[in-house]
């Protein structure tokens, strides 16, 4: 037998693994590098984090991912460059982060990593049936295998895709097996690029967990502040807390009918980004508005998506708690909108589960990986609307 086939035939009978969970979205602020150690599988799954970090992009990193990211029309060069260049970043990060961490890399089991998603495209956003449901993500996982010399998986999202669903959200996986409450129904907001949120009823209910985005989270803001500023975010909403909201262009933006679409459902900035915005503005005469005005708009505008949603779903529901995570919880202005229209639940940052909310996502997909190697395709039957499948490839090092 292939002795690394033998290794992961061992490793899948451990009681404990230690999974390194690798998370890069749409922000393109760094690599959340999460090294969790997961026990068993399925309900029984305990998952414990020894150690984080976000490692940076530069500059040039993050110009290159934008010549093609969320684009129609690329190069196909750097398209095919990227592919390799982000596998070998991520490896590198990793091999930094163990150093720092004093880990061995032969005392790490398997890496689960999610790549850089570059383009999704649902079919209710191309409007096309000549195509599947399709998204992709780069950075390819034989290289992080083998440079870090540590059993890799990857490209979670396509047997989601091959199975019937859209490839995201996939946080539902992970969520019902480890945030399933007894007494209260839960939302795990997640405030990313893009929104989603995990419903999951209490106990003993007849209703199902699902998962669905919601709309944009941070990225437009992002897009705008980029454009008309050159900066990553506008940081703990000063720029917006100076604005006023726009009410024309606010109900322009939220005509999408993305939004009034059933549950579950996905999008990306393919969908919401500048020109989206511009679409918005023409349509309702706001072209003349400051820069302050429309990004408290755009604040708002997210916070909508994500309370519309939350509304539809909780209606008949009580006691109903939602937990936040993501980057969007760091903005203030946003967490207020959120907070105003939902005065009968209790809004709490993820943190109060026990989990910082920053590294949630990449502690997804080393849950992810640890059901692959380890689980059942059984042990998420019960989600709604999702398909029951292990999801990842499977990169040997040597
Ligand atoms: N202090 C802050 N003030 C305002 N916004 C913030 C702050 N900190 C983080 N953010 C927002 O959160 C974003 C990063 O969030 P996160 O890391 O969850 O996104 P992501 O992983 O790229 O998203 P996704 O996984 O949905 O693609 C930043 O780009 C910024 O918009
Ligand atoms: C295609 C893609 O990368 N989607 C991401 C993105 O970021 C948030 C939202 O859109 C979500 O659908 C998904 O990520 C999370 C981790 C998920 O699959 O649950």
């Amino acid at each position: 037998m292939n002795p690394q086939i033998e290794k992961l035939y061992h490793i899948a009978q451990q009681k404990e693994r230690r999974i390194i969970g690798l998370m890069s979205g749409t922000s393109l602020d760094g690599l959340d590098i999460a090294l969790c150690r997961i026990g068993n599988s399925g309900q029984e799954t305990t998952l414990f984090l020894e150690n984080f970090i976000t490692i940076p992009y530069n500059t040039i990193f993050r110009q290159h991912v934008r010549e093609i990211f969320a684009k129609r029309q690329i190069d196909q060069q750097v398209l095919c460059g990227l592919h390799a260049y982000i596998g070998k970043i991520h490896g590198a990060f990793i091999n930094q982060a163990l150093k720092q961490w004093n880990v061995l890399p032969s005392d790490v089991d398997l890496i689960a990593s999610h790549g850089q998603t570059v383009y999704h495209a649902p079919q209710r956003l191309t409007g096309q049936t000549n195509f599947p449901n399709s998204t992709l993500q780069i950075g390819d996982g034989d290289h992080i295998a083998h440079i870090t010399g540590i059993l890799t998986l990857s490209d979670f999202r396509q047997k989601h895709v091959a199975a019937g669903g859209e490839g995201a959200p996939l946080a539902a996986y992970g969520d019902h097996l480890l945030f399933t409450a007894e007494t209260e129904n839960r939302f795990l907001l997640n405030i990313g690029g893009i929104s989603n949120f995990t419903f999951l009823p209490k106990q003993g209910s007849s209703l199902k967990a699902y998962a669905t985005d919601l709309g944009p989270g941070n990225t437009m803001m992002n897009q705008f502040v980029f454009e008309q500023f050159g900066l990553e975010m506008d940081q703990n909403a000063q720029i917006a807390k100076k604005g006023m909201v726009n009410t024309a262009l606010l109900k322009a933006l939220l005509t999408t009918s993305f939004l009034g679409a059933e549950f579950p459902k996905t999008t990306g900035p393919e969908l919401f980004n500048l020109a989206y915005l511009k679409n918005a503005q023409s349509v309702s005469n706001t072209s003349s508005l400051t820069p302050e005005d429309i990004l408290a708009t755009l604040n708002k505008f997210a916070a909508q998506a994500i309370t519309d949603g939350i509304k539809r779903t909780s209606k008949d529901l009580e006691n109903v708690h939602i937990y936040v995570s993501g980057g969007g919880v760091h903005n203030p202005l946003l967490m207020k909108n959120i907070r105003e229209a939902l005065p009968s639940m209790s809004v709490s940052s993820f943190s109060s589960l026990g989990l910082n909310p920053d590294v949630k996502e990449a502690c997804l997909f080393a849950l992810l990986a640890n059901e692959t190697i380890a689980g059942s395709p059984s042990h998420v039957q019960q989600i709604n609307d999702s398909p029951a499948v292990c999801m990842g490839k499977i990169s040997l090092p040597y």
